[in-house]
């Protein structure tokens, strides 16, 4: 099924065919910080990342990605809210039209012009589709962008954009550090929730970074720059591919920080 942003293929459709669309624990959320309740308990977040395990990126359709050899516990996630290890495998982003929209998760209804996501599996599963599967199989790690000074972490990632411009377009992308995309504080709310695109499994356990990371307006420009189109279809720029905030349906949501 080939889901998109548009209206005829938009996060309001995808319930025809991912009828998980209307779960209980579904995301993005607003996250609004009055509600959320510290919890003491909460570790800080580990992440050890190895630049060496970075292999390509990939222009997938809807976002583009950065993927990770994932074989070994080279780059990981540990601590946080979440029990055992869990592997990077990807990152990727969500971003708007104009720098008023873009990020998935608002915070008490302010939106980002985008929203960094590191995907991570739990490797008590063999393999990341197994985990995909499994209410505990998924770990999540959000960072908002905010627009600001330009970011030179960030760049690099841009820099590599003029060869995966179309769908399906794909080039090696070496020796990345992603440690360098993440903000100075890693304070973070934590909540279940799940893929915020189809399939939208409900197996992601959400972490979700207080601090942005900062975007200039010309870094927001380029990532528009991409298509979701392929070579050869007609052009349609790569904007506005977040889904909107979903019911909270009761779900407690909790802090790392007072
Ligand atoms: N925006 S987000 O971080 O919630 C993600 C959406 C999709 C993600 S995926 O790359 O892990 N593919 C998901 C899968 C495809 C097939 C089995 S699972 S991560
Ligand atoms: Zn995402």
């Amino acid at each position: 099924m080939s889901w998109r942003y548009a209206d005829n293929n938009g996060p309001a459709k995808w319930v025809e065919n991912f009828p998980i669309a209307d779960g209980p624990r579904q995301s993005p959320i607003d996250i609004v910080p009055g509600e959320a309740s510290y919890d003491a308990g909460l570790k800080p977040l580990s992440l050890k990342y190895d630049p060496s395990t970075c292999l390509d990126i990939l222009n997938n359709g809807h976002s583009f990605q950065v993927t990770f050899v994932d074989d070994g516990d080279n780059s990981t996630l540990t601590n946080g809210p979440i029990s055992g290890t869990y592997r990077l495998k990807q990152f990727h982003f969500h971003w708007g039209g104009s720098d008023d929209r873009g990020s998935e998760h608002t915070v008490a209804g302010t939106k980002y012009p985008a929203e960094l996501h590191l995907v991570h599996w739990n490797t008590k599963y063999p393999n990341f589709g197994d985990a995909a599967s499994k209410s505990d199989g998924l770990a999540v790690v959000g960072v908002f962008l905010k627009i600001g000074a330009d970011n030179p972490n960030l760049q690099k990632v841009l820099d590599a954009f003029d060869s995966i411009k179309a769908k399906g377009k794909q080039t090696t992308f070496p020796n990345f550090d992603p440690t360098s995309l993440l903000p100075g504080s890693l304070d973070y709310w934590t909540y279940d929730g799940s893929l915020t695109t189809p399939p939208l499994l409900e197996s992601v356990t959400w972490i979700v970074c207080k601090e942005p990371i900062s975007v200039s307006p010309a870094q927001m420009a380029k990532f528009r720059s991409l298509l979701f189109s392929a070579e050869g279809e007609p052009e349609c720029c790569m904007v506005d591919n977040y889904r909107p905030p979903q019911p909270l349906k009761g779900r407690p949501v909790r802090a790392s920080f007072k």
